[in-house]
């Protein structure tokens, strides 16, 4: 076909070309490949280095991410970790000063053990951000929208600048809020884009998984390098569920982000400081629309009060209390006890993160339960 399928189209039709000609790609459950002969090894010999249910996820993703070359990991923490062993002791990283938990210690471990200068600036103030990007800066690293407290950062100004600066910087964008459904950081400017498939990827919490996608053949091949060394690649079962989890993708979140929105737009009209960029009283609400296509499924508020915010939680019942978020259900979280809590209360401080920020992500439920089950917390939580 001639025509370009839209990406609803592409996420459900997967090209795999198996042996038995299986409608569904099978999971290779093997370690190990036997070799034709000795001259002739095959594509595959150990699955650390290469599965073809892999495979069949990786190429598909290619098409999704419409990316030159993608790698499925253990996790998104594991992709980062392969990313940032392209550095050298001495390099600079500038990154977000709101970074999910976890992106925030493994930069503090790079910083503190391999030697590497970090620096966490507000990726909202272009001028700031822009002034720390100099020809010695070899990494930038980027979320947007941020976890949990749903910043923007102009994506395309930052990397022209960061190019501008030094040609060979690695513009490094995690998009597991918007996921390649609402966003396209490659073609915004970004040299490896990054994403937590553990999340929306996925959609059903039965895995962790991570991706890496670029469209350049140097930093590929170092990738590869890395991932194959350190046996950072997905498992084949893993490789299965995620392919299976990503043909309903688009389905999940926009329906998710309906949700989503109903929610907010309840939450301003209760008076309460919501932060959604999906809203038009978001700071950079003009920014996210002209770099995105959808908003997503997380928001966060604040009460003015953690124990009023601890009440909330508590008194939910339809929302779990529990980390991550791209689940087909509803969750609701504490960052600084949970997601955030490895970063120390003086830096989140330091960072104008608040203790009482509530962090939610909307399911596929019904909006009208998932409304009122809020407004119950409330009530029992004596808020509002
Ligand atoms: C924005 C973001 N990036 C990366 C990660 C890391 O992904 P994973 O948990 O799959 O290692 C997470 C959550 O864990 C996250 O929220
Ligand atoms: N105990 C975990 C916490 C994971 S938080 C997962 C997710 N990214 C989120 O933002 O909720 C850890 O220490 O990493």
């Amino acid at each position: 076909m001639t025509k370009k399928l839209s990406l609803e189209t592409e996420l459900v039709h997967v090209d795999d070309k198996n042996t038995h000609n299986a409608s569904i790609t099978p999971a290779y459950m093997s370690a190990t490949f036997k070799a034709k002969d000795l001259d002739e090894m095959g594509p595959y010999d150990y699955t650390r280095s290469g599965n073809p249910t892999r495979s069949a996820l990786q190429n598909h993703l290619s098409k999704i991410m419409k990316a030159k070359h993608v790698y499925a990991l253990n996790s998104g923490m594991a992709a980062l970790d392969v990313i940032v062993r392209i550095l050298s002791p001495g390099d600079e990283v500038i990154a977000g000063d709101d970074l999910y938990g976890g992106t925030d210690r493994l930069l503090t471990y790079i910083k503190t053990f391999n030697h590497i200068k970090v620096g966490h600036y507000d990726t909202t103030n272009l001028e700031l951000i822009t002034s720390k990007i100099t020809k010695d800066t070899k990494m930038v690293v980027l979320e947007s929208p941020t976890n949990p407290l749903i910043k923007i950062c102009d994506l395309k100004a930052i990397a022209d600048h960061a190019h501008k600066q030094n040609p060979n910087c690695v513009v490094v964008f995690d998009n597991t809020m918007m996921t390649p459904l609402f966003m396209s950081p490659l073609e915004l400017g970004a040299d490896i884009q990054y994403e937590s498939a553990t999340k929306y990827l996925n959609g059903h919490h039965d895995i962790m998984a991570g991706v890496i996608a670029t469209n350049s053949d140097e930093l590929a091949k170092k990738v590869f390098f890395v991932i194959n060394a350190t046996g950072a690649g997905i498992a084949p079962f893993d490789s299965w569920l995620l392919l299976r989890g990503l043909k309903t993708l688009a389905l999940r979140v926009e329906r998710q982000q309906e949700n989503a929105m109903k929610i907010a737009k309840w939450l301003e009209s209760q008076n309460v400081k919501v932060r959604y960029p999906g809203l038009e009283s978001h700071p950079q609400y003009e920014l996210h629309k002209k770099q995105c296509k959808g908003a997503g499924a997380v928001l966060s508020f604040e009460t003015g009060d953690v124990a009023v915010s601890k009440r909330i939680i508590a008194a939910c019942e339809i929302y779990s209390v529990t980390v991550s978020f791209g689940y087909v259900a509803s969750l609701i979280s504490l960052p600084c006890l949970m997601s955030h809590a490895s970063i120390s209360a003086e830096t989140r401080k330091e960072r104008d993160f608040p203790e009482d920020l509530i962090r939610l992500c909307a399911g596929i439920e019904s909006a009208d339960d998932l409304i009122e089950d809020l407004a119950h917390a409330f009530k029992v939580a004596g808020f509002r």
